[in-house]
């Protein structure tokens, strides 16, 4: 299983890539003055590192921060204001073509664009947007773990950048070392627990919106059972009652109010049939709480959305193994190339 290589090669790159990437950040014009609103313009797990990085962007800034998908954002691109715009892009492989069209539309509009993209040479990097090529190497697996959380730290560069703070996660190598193999132990537990459930409900606020959106997507795509992913204020207002006896809910909580909320919605779904997990990064013990190690220090945690998808990269490779599917390919292989979704490097 190639894909575990990449779950795994996560910690060095997540703690490399901030010093990486620094000078390339200093260098570009489109940060040097903090602006008054930002979009976010990307797909699939492009577009959920984008949102896990959404609160800091605004947070660091006080800018609006507002999320398009490529196509929103060729039917109605921002408007030209008084308010200073940074359009912020991200595309692993820089071959999603709406992606492409978009971010050279708003280049033509004039808006500083800055494009995060896994692949030097990529046609998005022919846009004329600043380009921000995230030092990783190739990830030759459909499903793409490694790309999605280097996307997520460099987001978080970018936000800290805008707001003159460091990023510094050097030191978290081993504890993230920790969180891969902790992870790994925790969802092949969830395997033997519960089997393969017919629908995963994954919730999650703030960063962790991004992160149960990127697990939904993950395990979707590696396992191809069933899943979605709401921000759980959502999840509680009503897309819970979608669950049965057979169903995961997947809990995402990183503070102690989080925490409080999804122990009280395993408990009362453990009354009706559903199942229910808490990736539980808040320090805080529920009785629904998965075994894993997160780095714990309190001025890191903004960081979180980094790492915390991790056990679930796992739990979509077991899944598929429990299910006698080969987690390297996409469920549906070729299915991206039918949907005209990519343009193809021989393109
Ligand atoms: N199935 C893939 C997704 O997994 C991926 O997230 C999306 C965006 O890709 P990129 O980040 O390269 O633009 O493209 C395809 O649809």
């Amino acid at each position: 299983m190639q894909i575990g290589t990449y779950i795994r090669r996560q910690p060095a790159t997540l703690t490399s890539l901030p010093a990486a990437i620094g000078a390339e950040l200093d260098s570009f014009s489109g940060l040097r003055q903090t602006p008054e609103r930002i979009v976010l313009l990307g797909t699939g797990s492009s577009m959920n590192a984008l949102l896990a990085g959404a609160e800091a962007l605004e947070e660091g800034t006080g800018a609006s921060v507002i999320a398009k998908e490529p196509e929103a954002f060729l039917r109605l691109p921002p408007r030209a204001s008084g308010q200073r715009t940074l359009v912020l892009a991200a595309s692993q492989s820089g071959m999603s073509i709406t992606t492409i069209e978009a971010v050279r539309l708003s280049v033509q509009l004039g808006f500083p664009t800055l494009v995060i993209t896994g692949e030097a040479g990529s046609l998005i990097t022919e846009t004329g947007a600043e380009i921000i090529v995230m030092p990783i190497g190739p990830e030759t697996v459909g499903p793409k773990t490694m790309g999605y959380t280097a996307t997520v730290i460099s987001v978080l560069a970018v936000a800290a950048k805008l707001a003159n703070k460091t990023v510094d996660v050097s030191r978290l190598i081993a504890q993230l070392e920790q969180t891969a193999e902790t992870g790994l132990v925790a969802a092949k537990d969830l395997v033997a627990r519960f089997g393969v459930p017919d629908y995963i409900l994954v919730a999650g606020q703030a960063t962790h919106l991004g992160t149960a959106l990127e697990a939904s997507l993950k395990i979707a795509e590696i396992s191809g059972v069933p899943t979605s992913a709401f921000d759980t204020e959502e999840a509680l207002h009503g897309h819970v009652y979608g669950t049965t006896d057979k169903s995961l809910v997947i809990a995402i909580a990183q503070t102690e109010t989080e925490a409080k909320v999804a122990a009280n919605l395993g408990e009362a779904l453990a009354e009706l049939g559903p199942r229910t997990v808490v990736l539980n990064l808040s320090g805080y013990p529920t009785p629904f709480d998965l075994d894993v190690s997160w780095p714990t220090a309190p001025e890191q945690q903004w960081l979180a959305g980094c790492w915390a998808p991790m056990p679930l990269q796992w739990y979509g490779c077991e899944l598929a193994i429990a299910r006698g599917i080969d987690p390297d390919k996409m469920i549906y292989p070729n299915l991206g190339r039918r949907l005209n979704v990519r343009i193809r490097k021989e393109a």
